[in-house]
């Protein structure tokens, strides 16, 4: 019998495949430590399988042709644990909405949840409460034994593999208090910013962005701003904020005329014809010696919570990053008058399947494997 039993959806995905890669090279090592793992169910938007070959050389594409139409309660139901002493776990690797309102489910099944998917951090926060909930109670409402919460960890749906989501926690359960949070929290925006310059085409760098595995899924939802909306909304909400997703001030990228009804790959094509707009505010930065940033900011005692693109002097720390670095300081009562500073690379395949991965191991952890 396996210790753990994991279903991935968005095995096809660039974060899912790479996390399952990522969890084969290490299986040999974490058998070492006691843990042996079996992928048994796999998905993506439109066929689910759950006969998975043990192999490391899947062609997870091929294999979900031949698999069922998706059905996700079905794919749920096929990862409850069988008994009380197995591990059941399924990754989130997509970015829908869909799937993150099964979670609640999942949980009250026994199966745990982890997910880079930030549509569990910024649904309506009667949800989110509840799924939280739902780690630490039974659907009855009493408290689950202990050693038996059912967990559900997001720390890549902030900064990818950057440890963002667990620092706060962190300074908040131990008693900090946070003022502030400010940050470029997009990888994308990030890698845009830094590499855009006189005479380029904004519209190529975000095609680039996407070639390399940096945007969402739909790169819109980078350039309308709520991809960081939904992180600066996640982290206020850590410190007990109550928000909701349309309490975020936002600054959209994407010019209001453009249609809304068009593919991506369409979208991808008619931005280039806004490529003036955005070099014109290019223009009227380097007039000022300054460059320009997409920034998320969280005001605990004023509760607000706003992201927009705005102007730096040369010289400031949000003018010295490079590539997809994201970088996010903490005010706080401890860390006053200099804020503690999380900097690294903020999206990408390896990094993010990084950050889930290390959430799988804090999950072995908390179920006592020597991980
Ligand atoms: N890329 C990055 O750098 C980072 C990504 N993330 C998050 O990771 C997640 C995955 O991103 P990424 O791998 O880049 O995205 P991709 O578009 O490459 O992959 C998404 C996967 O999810 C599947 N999927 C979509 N909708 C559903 C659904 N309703 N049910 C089941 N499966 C579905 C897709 O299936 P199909 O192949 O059929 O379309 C695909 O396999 C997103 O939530 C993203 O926000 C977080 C941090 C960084
Ligand atoms: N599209 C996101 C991916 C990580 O969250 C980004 O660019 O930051």
């Amino acid at each position: 019998m396996p210790s753990v039993r994991v279903g991935v959806i968005g095995v096809t995905g660039g974060v899912g495949r790479t996390l399952v890669k990522q969890l084969q090279a290490q299986a040999p090592w974490l058998a070492s430590r006691g843990v042996n793992f079996e992928i048994s169910s796999v998905a993506n938007s439109k066929k689910m399988a759950f006969q998975v070959p043990s192999t490391d050389r899947l062609d997870w594409s091929s294999l979900l042709q031949q698999g069922e139409p998706l059905d996700t309660q079905s794919f749920l139901d096929s990862m409850k644990p069988r008994d009380s002493d197995q591990h059941c776990l399924v990754f989130d690797c997509s970015a829908s909405e869909a799937v993150a309102q099964l979670y609640l489910g999942a949980l009250h099944s026994g199966i745990h949840v982890i997910t880079p998917n930030k549509r569990l951090t910024s649904a309506p926060l009667e949800y989110c409460k509840a799924v939280q909930q739902a780690q630490w109670h039974c659907p009855n409402g009493s408290p689950r034994p202990h050693g038996q919460a059912k967990r559900v960890l997001y720390e890549a749906a902030v900064g990818a593999g950057l440890p963002i989501i667990t620092t706060l926690q962190d300074l908040l359960s131990s008693g900090d208090e946070v003022q502030s949070i400010q940050g470029i929290l997009s990888g994308t925006l990030s890698h845009l910013f830094n590499s855009y310059g006189p005479g380029q085409s904004f519209a190529r760098l975000v095609q680039d962005a996407r070639a390399q595995g940096y945007t969402e899924p739909d790169p819109r939802d980078d350039l309308c701003g709520m991809d960081v909306a939904r992180k600066v909304l996640t982290l206020a909400r850590e410190c007990g904020v109550a928000m909701e997703l349309g309490d975020v001030q936002v600054e959209s990228l994407i010019p209001a005329d453009m249609p809304a009804e068009m593919s991506s790959e369409e979208f991808l094509t008619s931005f280039s014809q806004y490529d003036s707009v955005m070099q014109h505010r290019l223009e009227q930065a380097a007039a000022a010696n300054r460059v320009l940033r997409y920034v998320g900011c969280v005001d605990i005692p004023n509760r607000t919570c706003s992201v927009a693109l705005q102007e730096f002097p040369q010289d400031h720390p949000f003018a010295q990053l490079s590539g997809t670095d994201n970088i996010v300081s903490f005010h706080t009562r401890r860390y006053s008058p200099q804020p503690l500073t999380i900097r690294g690379p903020g999206a990408g395949l390896e990094v993010t399947a990084a950050g889930v991965f290390g959430d799988f191991l804090r999950l072995l952890r908390s179920l006592g494997y020597a991980v």
